[in-house]
């Protein structure tokens, strides 16, 4: 793309209740005229254009309105050669470089609806990527996309929303606090509460949300449904309209919802951008009804503008094609059935695609748009530089809030996600607590004799692996499906990487800590472990400990994995052999040299070793059958074959423990924990810097 002149466009002006980016003295810009609601071109006076950023009305000034021009743009692809058919053996096919888009030009004014159609793979969504400047990683990309004229490159993501196909948002969160999460983090941090909040009301009637302001939005296509797809799809909108940008992009905005509700998203599309937005949405196959709600329509077919105006132009223009629509026959199914590429009549349908694409290029609407796109640009050349462009084109953007309102607002919101389900929370301590019953029946009041060690000793084991699974397994099943929504709205620059990480620890913490303990308290008692306050205490916290870091290996497979399917098909194996090297099924002493820095990873051992040393080190003598000691012997004498344990020392002593380990299994434990959740969050990290490509 030329930055030739990525010049400063934007400056900032406080003006109390609203905060303004002026684009500085541009007497000539947009022919000296600012737009209208309706696109047209107006107020003569207006000698400063100004980017809109009123947050106070739920419209854009007409002065503050932005038109979007792209200008050239080719996109290409390289694609590397390589060997086709199985196992490498066929041809080689060279590397060749695919073109995607091909010198497409064309404008979004303010106040327009523009409806991006074509058929499947004729360049949509690329062009609305390269427009939007996102996900284009890869691409090959020439040519100018400007904003009122000027070349502002990745900046046009600080004065444009985009709206993605698939809704993300925390169920849990009512409609009402959605926006109020998004508005205290999003907002110009120089409006106060109060006016965030009044916008945020602003916003709810603007999009037709007041009736549903308090319901829970609930998971999409879930049991737990909240708002309609419709409510949902609207909620996107007022998500970003929140900050008012005067450019909206939206990707399939009615796709999954019936006639009804598309056609009232598609009202509400109309209603914004009567506003003064320009709104840009690609769309596939919209009923004839939906079709004459857009004022503008863009035609691509094979990466070309097939045409670019007003519907009725459009009709005129493939009559001048010899195409004309049939009479009753939906507009935008005939123009996409006339460019798509038929199989098996590909040459034929490349010819009449080519046709079409050359005559728009050469038509006189064409030639307007170009001379309308080149007026912004040569207009834009004589208005002074401002410095507030540097800054949108650097990627800074002035509605980050500083890192305590991140944690603050993040926290309410991930401590809602983890306790406002209420019935799913009971569930979890009523499945606990039913585990550990079952658990302290099976052991019930274990003896302390020679065949009670066995038991005791795999009791001990079950706790620990029964903490680490189901700990490691909460995580796994619910962290994945959170990342889409991390991923996006930290693409939005609505919070940093380690806020949102610190604030999901932590709401989560008190959970886990609940149900460990409630788990112990339960299982320790019945099971008739040593019965002092003190090792249940100590008891207890191992088993926190245990809980933590299977917690954090959840985090890391997690942010790894980054999907639950893949999360849960790695877990398992990944706990088994950490679980083999616990002290239950290989004897210490015996783990094969090769093996042991994973003995050094396993928790289950240092866990292990520390509750079975804390269970049997108070225990001087474990009775053995046909065998009475002497009440005045001073030693315990030795066993015969059958009794393998005079006291608990033995115990510890067969099981390769040491008593001496204690602190340095805590030790260990502790630095397993904490580089298990440091490294998950340098995975997050490098998913979220990745995802931003
Ligand atoms: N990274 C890429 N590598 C190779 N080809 C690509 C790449 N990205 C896009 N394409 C190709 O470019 C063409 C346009 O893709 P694009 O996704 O923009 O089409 P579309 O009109 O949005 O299609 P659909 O409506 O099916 O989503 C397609 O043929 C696609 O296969």
């Amino acid at each position: 793309m030329a930055d030739s002149e990525k010049t400063p466009l934007l400056a900032s002006q406080d003006n109390g209740s609203s905060a303004q980016y002026s684009i500085g003295d541009v007497s000539n810009v947009l022919g000296g005229r600012g737009y209208t609601e309706n696109g047209n071109q107006a107020s003569e006076n207006n000698c400063k254009v100004t980017v809109a950023r009123s947050q106070s009305t739920s419209g854009v000034d007409p002065s503050l309105q932005i038109a979007l021009s792209w200008h050239g743009v080719n996109v290409s692809v390289d694609i590397p050669g390589k060997k086709a058919g199985c196992c490498g053996g066929g041809e080689v096919v060279p590397p060749e470089t695919k073109e995607i888009l091909r010198d497409v030009t064309g404008i979004a004014k303010p106040g327009s609806l523009l409806a991006i159609m074509g058929a499947s793979g004729a360049g949509k969504s690329t062009l609305l990527n390269v427009l939007t400047q996102r996900n284009i990683k890869g691409y090959n990309v020439t040519g100018d996309i400007r904003l009122n004229g000027w070349n502002m490159g990745e900046g046009i993501r600080h004065v444009s929303a985009y709206v993605q196909q698939d809704d993300l948002f925390i169920g849990t969160l009512t409609v009402r606090e959605q926006l109020q999460f998004r508005a205290l983090l999003r907002m110009d941090r120089r409006l106060d509460k109060r006016a965030r909040l009044g916008r945020v009301e602003d916003v709810i009637t603007e999009m037709g949300l007041t009736k549903c302001a308090d319901t829970r939005i609930g998971a999409a296509g879930g049991t737990n449904k909240g708002i309609s797809g419709g409510e949902r799809k609207r909620l996107s909108f007022a998500s970003e309209a929140l900050t008012n940008p005067p450019i909206f992009f939206c990707d399939e905005p009615t796709s999954g919802l019936d006639t009804f509700m598309a056609q009232n998203i598609v009202q509400t599309l109309q209603k914004m951008a009567s506003r003064g937005r320009a709104i840009l949405c690609t769309i596939h196959q919209p009923s004839s009804e939906l079709y004459s709600m857009f004022n503008q329509i863009l035609l691509l077919a094979e990466g070309r503008t097939a045409f670019l105006g007003e519907p009725n132009a459009a009709m005129e223009f493939f009559e001048k094609m010899q195409s004309p629509c049939p009479r009753n026959f939906n507009p935008a199914d005939h123009y996409i059935l006339t460019l798509a590429i038929v199989p098996g009549k590909e040459e034929e349908c490349r010819e009449r695609t080519r046709a079409i694409c050359d005559a728009f290029s050469d038509s006189e609407g064409a030639a307007q748009i170009t001379e309308e796109v080149r007026d912004l640009e040569e207009r834009a050349r004589t208005i002074r530089h401002d410095p507030i462009l540097d800054e949108a084109s650097a990627g800074e953007s002035r509605y980050a809030s500083s890192w305590f309102t991140q944690f603050r607002y993040l926290f309410w919101r991930s401590w809602i996600n983890t306790f406002r389900d209420v019935i799913l929370f009971r569930v979890r301590i009523m499945q606990t607590f039913t585990v550990a019953v079952i658990l302290g029946l099976v052991y019930l009041q274990l003896d302390i004799s020679q065949k009670g060690v066995q038991d005791i000793n795999g009791a001990i084991f079950l706790l620990i692996t029964n903490t680490s699974f189901s700990n490691m397994f909460a995580v796994v099943n619910s962290f994945p499906l959170e990342l889409g929504i991390f991923i996006r709205e930290y693409g939005t620059g609505l919070y940093r990487v380690d806020t949102y990480y610190l604030t999901k620890t932590f709401s989560e913490m008190p959970l886990f800590i609940v149900i460990s303990v409630i788990f112990t308290a339960v299982t320790y008692w019945m099971m008739g472990l040593h019965e002092t306050l003190n090792a249940f205490l100590v008891a207890t916290a191992v088993l926190l400990l245990t809980a933590n870091i299977a917690v954090s290996l959840g985090y890391l497979i997690s942010t790894a994995c980054g999907s639950v399917t893949i999360a849960l098909a790695v877990a398992p194996p990944l706990l088994i052999p950490f679980m083999l090297f616990g002290g239950l099924f290989v004897n210490n002493d015996n783990i094969p040299v090769y093996f042991i820095w994973l003995e050094y990873l396993s928790w289950f051992k240092f866990s292990n070793e520390v509750l079975v040393i804390n269970q049997w080190q108070d225990i001087d003598y474990i009775p053995c059958p046909n065998q009475t000691v002497p009440t005045n012997a001073t030693a315990i004498p030795p066993f015969g074959p059958r009794c393998a344990f005079r006291s608990g020392d033995d115990v510890i002593n067969y099981l390769s423990f040491d008593k001496d380990n204690v602190w340095r299994d805590i030790g260990i434990m502790f630095a397993l924990m904490v580089g298990f959740r440091i490294l998950s969050f340098l995975v997050l990290v490098l998913r979220a810097k990745r995802s931003k490509g």
